[in-house]
């Protein structure tokens, strides 16, 4: 992080900067009472070469963010420069591609690529040229007389890159682009968007996109800001040094997933240090012996399946947040916790449900706690270690300590105590072991049952 910003801090003063915004703040004003904070005062500049990408939990003023960068709304402190200019008091070469297309439906794929020159004077003859062509790039050759309304939605995306490319932007924005579209076609536009950028066939000098998927940053930028929420401000901004085609599966490219996630999903947590990227370093054994557990209750997951179920089995998980008013920091650790299970798999944002998450959401209490038993001690090692430990000792009971002692090896004082408490949850729900939280020990749910009727006896 740091590195990143000496870079950006060396860029800035070699006047590199194509924007540059110097302690933006936003407020807006409420009707009842004070003005609210949305983002507090932030330096970002978007340098010449990169494509950067914005991620952060819903409300964190990535969306504000992009406005105040391209001029659409103006900073209520500080100020944005283009080109070290104002940008209120020059003229800026941008685009913006929108996750809902945006495009006119009673002009054709032509009109709507042709538009935005139009606006710039372009004359007839040199607008069509271009456009032409900037459709053919996209793949969209053949479709020119075409409605918007008679395409599918990823060619609608590509109707909506024509006509941001097409005035060759100095900068290109992009709002959550890919966000509204399936998987595969997603991902294909995604790959031609990069090769259009790597082979310089468009003359875009830098690339910024907001987006809520954290493998879809990793694959496509150089470049992460992570933005945490109330009021808006960076956590972290760090480079992917990952060489392209970028593979989802390696090492480095998984370590920098779960880094954003931890960031994302742990406001609380100060942001660590950026994972080492260059794939030479081996795993620490000890680290990656505990997963993580996800702060979530089996109750949650039960929903969220059901949900699931009932959607046919799978659905986007943003789409699903949207759909269901959740942030999706708060959906994520429900949704993590499942893929930890076995109950749910997810793949590029989709989360589908497996035949044993299928199970789990359909049987009756008792055979969920069976389920989930078999799930947590397949797939959780802390789970059965607990187990193993209570069965072991002759009175099936050990205190928390030696528990919190093994984990601190590996997570910090508060996390340990949070995945001892998860575990606790877990392990109560599955009936596999009790807590007892007024000696602090582990019992087995029949060793406290024998203990209380020992005691009801000496008394
Ligand atoms: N015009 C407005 N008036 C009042 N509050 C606003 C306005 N626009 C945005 N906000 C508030 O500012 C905060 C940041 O909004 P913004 O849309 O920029 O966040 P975001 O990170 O893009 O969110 P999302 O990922 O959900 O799109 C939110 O709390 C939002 O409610």
């Amino acid at each position: 992080m740091q590195e990143a910003a000496l870079q950006n801090d060396a860029r800035i003063a070699s006047g590199e900067a194509i924007i540059r915004a110097e302690k933006i703040e936003k407020y807006y004003s409420q009707p009842s009472e004070n003005r609210i904070q949305v983002i507090s005062a932030t330096d970002l500049n978007i340098v010449p070469g990169e494509i950067l990408a914005l991620l952060g939990p819903s409300g964190s003023g990535k969306s504000t963010m992009l406005r105040m960068l391209t001029g659409l709304s103006r900073p209520s402190a500080g100020q944005v420069y283009w080109h070290e200019k104002p940008i209120a008091q020059t003229e800026i070469n941008v685009s913006i591609v929108f996750q809902s297309f945006a495009l006119f439906p009673w002009m054709t794929v032509l009109e709507n690529v042709e538009a935005p020159l139009q606006a710039r004077g372009v004359l007839p003859e040199e607008r069509r040229q271009r456009s032409m062509r900037m459709l053919d790039t996209v793949g969209l050759d053949g479709f020119e007389a075409a409605y918007p309304k008679e395409l599918s939605g990823g060619m609608r995306q590509r109707v909506g890159f024509a006509r941001a490319l097409v005035v060759e932007p100095e900068v290109l924005f992009m709002d959550e682009p890919f966000s509204a579209l399936d998987v595969l076609t997603a991902e294909n536009l995604r790959s031609e968007l990069l090769e259009l950028w790597s082979k310089k066939t468009m003359p875009t000098k830098a690339v910024f996109i907001v987006t809520h998927n954290i493998e879809e940053a990793v694959l496509l930028a150089d470049r992460i800001i992570v933005l945490g929420r109330n009021p808006g401000h960076i956590r972290t901004d760090f480079r992917v040094q990952l060489q392209h085609p970028r593979d989802r599966k390696s090492e480095p490219f998984t370590q920098l997933v779960d880094y954003i996630y931890t960031v994302l999903t742990r406001p609380d947590v100060p942001a660590a240090q950026v994972p080492d990227q260059t794939g030479r370093k081996v795993r620490d054994q000890r680290q990656m012996k505990y997963q993580m557990l996800p702060h979530a209750r089996p109750g949650g997951m039960a929903g969220l399946l059901e949900l699931l179920l009932d959607k046919g089995g799978r659905d986007d998980i943003y789409r699903l947040a949207d759909d269901l008013a959740f942030e999706i920091d708060d959906l994520l650790p429900i949704v993590d916790a499942a893929q930890l299970l076995g109950f749910l798999k997810v793949e590029e944002g989709d989360a589908s449900i497996t035949e044993n998450g299928a199970e789990f959401a359909n049987s009756e209490i008792l055979r969920q706690k069976e389920l989930f038993r078999d799930a947590a001690q397949a797939n959780v090692l802390l789970l059965r270690q607990i187990r193993r430990a209570l069965e072991s000792k002759s009175d099936h009971t050990v205190p928390e300590d030696f528990f919190l002692d093994m984990l601190d090896e590996q997570f910090s004082e508060d996390e340990c105590v949070r995945q001892l408490e998860t575990a606790v949850t877990w392990g109560r729900y599955a009936e596999l072991f009790d807590f007892d939280a007024s000696r602090r020990r582990f019992v087995l749910p029949d060793a406290q049952e024998e203990e209380a009727a020992a005691d009801e006896v000496e008394d």
